[in-house]
């Protein structure tokens, strides 16, 4: 389905407004239904009253529109377009059909290797087509992902992203299990803009989809040391290959993690992705998972 025909300029009037479908530390997203095309998206709702009080939020929107809506990858949520009114900015989003990942996760507590295996080749070719664009998102985590209706996965909240370089300061807020070692010690925050930070993120999130929590889930205090150690222990009864993969991810050097070409390349993806279909199928029928 083609996205709407993208007139000059959208309003609310022309949509026919749904149910709430969520809402985060900055707004709430509604269904939607544009009225001449039928087309369904969601329609994220931000106050501006929120926004002003110079908490760099007002900042993070006008990035978080300019860079997605200058993407088109199927594991990438589009922003169709944006209005405002005098209260109200709202973006237009694409309708993802399965909702919010981290709640799949919550009520699976953890995925199986081969439905890990899959969301890590999709995040790991979103991530290089954003790295191709100089794009770095640095907010990898499952809250920040949504599912379409096929159970394709979809990057969305584009508030953190940046072009890299780029001299921004990123106030820490939400979890800090996600984040990557150059970004927790002090000192030169160049780093901070290295592509690589999304692959220790990458790395992060391999973890928590196997293991159900992140792996250096602590206190905040004992979550910064064992990140800046790369602290962290894998269950035995993790696979050999996946374990390889995480291993060569979390590693505080960023320039010996490794490339989203590897990843894609490496063993553990190759054995659960398409090209190992029937190798997928047989391990799903053996563990009926
Ligand atoms: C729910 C649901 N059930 N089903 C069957 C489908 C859905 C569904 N939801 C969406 C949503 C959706 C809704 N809420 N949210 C969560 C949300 C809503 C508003 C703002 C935020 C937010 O502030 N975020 C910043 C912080 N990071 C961590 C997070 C982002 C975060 C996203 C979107 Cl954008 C697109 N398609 C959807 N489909």
């Amino acid at each position: 389905v083609d996205a709407p025909i993208t007139p000059k300029q959208f309003h609310l009037g022309m949509f026919e407004i749904g149910r709430p479908l969520g809402k985060g530390k900055f707004g709430r997203v509604y269904l939607a239904k544009e009225r001449s095309s039928n087309f369904i998206c969601a329609l994220k709702v931000l106050y501006k009253s929120e926004l002003q009080h110079g908490t760099g939020v007002e900042k993070q929107v006008r990035r978080e529109i300019e860079i997605q809506s200058n993407l088109r990858h199927p594991n990438i949520l589009k922003l169709y377009g944006h209005f405002h009114d005098s209260k109200r900015i709202f973006l237009i989003l694409e309708f993802a059909g399965k909702g919010e990942l981290y709640k799949h996760l919550q009520r699976e507590s953890r995925f199986p290797e081969w439905k890990a295996a899959q969301y890590i080749a999709q995040m790991a070719s979103a991530l290089q087509y954003l790295h191709r664009k100089h794009v770095i998102h640095r907010d990898i985590k499952p809250e920040n992902i949504l599912m379409g209706i096929h159970g394709e996965i979809k990057i969305s909240d584009f508030g953190w992203s940046v072009h890299a370089p780029n001299n921004r300061r990123k106030t820490l807020c939400g979890t800090l299990d996600y984040l990557p070692p150059e970004m927790i010690k002090s000192g030169s925050k160049d780093n901070w803009y290295n592509e690589k930070v999304d692959l220790w993120s990458l790395g992060v999130l391999t973890y928590e989809f196997l293991v159900g929590e992140a792996p250096f889930e602590d206190t905040p205090i004992m979550t910064q040391k064992r990140i800046a150690r790369a602290d962290m222990t894998i269950p035995e009864w993790v696979s050999k290959e996946a374990k390889d993969l995480i291993k060569k991810l979390l590693v505080l050097d960023p320039e010996k993690r490794l490339s989203l070409e590897e990843v894609q390349t490496h063993p553990w993806i190759i054995k659960h992705c398409v090209k190992g279909e029937r190798a997928a199928n047989r391990e799903k029928l053996s563990t009926g998972s």
